[in-house]
């Protein structure tokens, strides 16, 4: 009889030794240097994206060098193969395309040992970093990117962010940990589908649910004192609920809420310089509110903050819209977590078409997190830029298919003027005589040097002084030349150098706040720290 840890053994989860091979297996006139083409070609010769990233998920199981290597020479062509968009298609094909185990699942009938299977992990590092989901949708349709209820299939986003922690910021692959909480699901496909890997039930109601996440954080701290939690994708309320019972308790933050809210602010920062308007004439509109679109607005107050408005004064440049319309006091039905962002200057009738929303608002800004396809139509863009000199416009919706309008559709509706980004990456597109490249305002940006700070530094927390040190930090690591072609990010290629950047902002915060434990690092010139950071990112040999 073969036990349950045969059986994992077999499926190779447990690290192997990194030995030469024995002499003979491989080919005489073998070089890794050549194999890294030869990958290259493998990769590019697969018909379709997901195929390719089940090549590169082997790839990273059988040659994780080599994988690495192969990532950090070609960010643009791997990201979206490895992570949004292809992700949202990995999740949903998941539990049929799944050969082997890489990370951990953590069920609710797990309830009461958590600790003993947080401890089956094989890994040989101590876990410094873990991307936690619950793959959980509230409404229809949220969470996981935009793409609903995905129950145990979000383990790839986990899987994905890590990666990306690896490729974009060095952390040593053997110290991540990609943790995947089935909590059941109410999508009835997986519940019929006899490949679905999850629990078989209806997910469990909300008071065992809080039990299930007290004991989970309690135990992931005692296994793993040193480690980081990011939590990944959780729907709306639990977003913010676990975010604010925990973010003072143990190292952690939601990527969904405060990485894109540093992302969005960095590109907002960038955008903004390109921009003819002073900071006080902004007159930002949020299309979506739920844990990105509110976790966005609640961050883009230091836009205004930093340039010496009051809170309150931020909050009057703010517009937010939800599937009801706009927000406003006068209106039903509006959750409390929103409320912030009423309006106590509209009372007339609901506003609900968007065209007549900008119309009323004339924003400088729009900022899509509403997972609403072409929602920011032609006549949207083209009103947006017949009131403002420079629009910005970020569809910031993910996968590509659920984005509120294209790179192209932008581009063309303004005649140019647009400043542009979006979730999910869009081809450069040629018009009206040049070549035009779109920015990408992911918090992929952002987490690898949030994460690696706060690691480096042993944060006891991650506050919101931390957060906001990535968004500045972003925002000045564009060079001369990326800002002589007016984009708003830097290029992905750089990442490595922008997270060791961001990763020192990360530091100094911290210390500012007194969450740092590594306090040998106080003593340390901006510029050693700099070089710290870097010699500690781990390299693909
Ligand atoms: N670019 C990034 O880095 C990034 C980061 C996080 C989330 N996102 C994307 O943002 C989207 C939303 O994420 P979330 O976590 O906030 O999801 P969510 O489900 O919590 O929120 C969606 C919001 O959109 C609103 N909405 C739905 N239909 C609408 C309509 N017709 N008009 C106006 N609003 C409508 C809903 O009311 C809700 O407030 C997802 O597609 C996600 O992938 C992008
Ligand atoms: O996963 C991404 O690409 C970004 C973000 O975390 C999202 O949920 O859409
Ligand atoms: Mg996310």
């Amino acid at each position: 009889m073969t036990s349950a840890a045969d059986g994992i053994q077999k499926l190779k989860l447990e690290p192997q030794p990194k030995q030469p091979p024995a002499e003979g297996l491989l080919p005489p006139a073998f070089s890794r240097d050549i194999h890294l083409q030869r990958a290259l070609l493998q990769l590019r010769s697969k018909a379709s994206d997901i195929e390719k990233y089940i090549y590169l998920s082997q790839l990273k199981d059988t040659d994780e060098d080599i994988f690495y290597k192969l990532c950090l020479a070609n960010m643009n062509e791997i990201t979206p193969l490895i992570y949004t968009p292809t992700v949202g298609d990995a999740c949903l094909q998941y539990s049929r395309n799944f050969r082997r185990p890489e990370g951990l699942f953590i069920s609710i009938r797990d309830k009461g040992r958590i600790g003993t299977i947080l401890r089956n992990w094989p890994a040989i590092d101590e876990a410094r970093i873990s991307v936690v989901t619950d793959g959980k949708s509230f409404p229809p349709r949220s969470r996981i990117l935009g793409l609903g209820d995905l129950g145990l299939n979000g383990m790839p986003i986990a899987i994905g962010k890590l990666s990306l922690y690896v490729a974009g910021a060095g952390i040593r692959p053997s110290s991540t940990l990609p943790i995947t909480l089935d909590l059941g699901t109410n999508n009835q496909t997986f519940l019929n589908d006899p490949l679905y890997l999850g629990l078989r039930q209806e997910r469990a109601p909300e008071g065992e649910y809080d039990e299930f996440m007290e004991e989970f954080m309690t135990e992931m701290s005692r296994v793993y004192p040193k480690l980081l939690v990011q939590f990944e994708d959780f729907s709306t309320n639990h977003a913010f609920s676990f975010l604010s019972r925990f973010r003072h308790r143990f190292p952690l933050f939601n990527d969904d809420i405060q990485g894109t809210g540093a992302v969005v602010l960095a590109g907002l920062v960038s955008a903004a310089r390109l921009s003819p308007l002073q900071p006080h004439e902004h007159r930002i509109l949020f299309y979506g509110a739920g844990s990105a679109g509110i976790g966005v607005a609640n961050q883009l107050l230091s836009f205004f903050t930093l340039n010496g408005m009051t809170k309150e004064e931020a909050r009057s440049h703010i517009w937010i819209v939800d599937s009801k319309g706009l927000i406003y006091d006068d209106r039903d039905h509006v959750a409390e977590y929103k409320k912030v962002f009423s309006r106590n200057d509209y009372s007339g009738p609901p506003m609900t078409d968007l065209l007549d929303i900008v119309e009323y608002v004339r924003p400088t800004a729009l900022m899509g997190l509403s997972t609403v396809k072409g929602a920011f139509t032609e006549a949207v863009i083209r009103r947006m830029a017949s009131q403002t000199p420079r629009p910005i416009i970020f569809p910031l919706s993910n996968p590509s298919q659920l984005s509120e309008c294209t790179f192209s559709e932008a581009l063309r509706a303004s005649g140019g003027s647009v400043l542009f980004a979006s979730g999910s990456p869009f081809p450069e597109e040629n018009f009206a005589g040049r070549t035009w490249e779109p920015g990408q305002g992911n918090n992929m940006y952002i987490f690898p040097g949030l994460g690696l700070g706060s690691i480096l530094c042993r944060a006891s927390s991650v506050t919101d002084s931390m957060v906001e040190a990535t968004a500045i930090g972003l925002a000045n690591s564009l060079s001369s030349d990326e800002r002589a072609l007016e984009l708003v990010y830097p290029r992905l290629q750089r990442i490595r150098e922008i997270s060791a950047h961001i990763a020192v902002r990360v530091i100094r915060a911290a210390q500012a706040a007194d969450v740092d434990r590594s306090s040998e690092l106080r003593k340390l010139s901006d510029e050693e720290l700099l070089g710290f950071v870097q010699e500690k990112m781990w390299t693909p040999q």
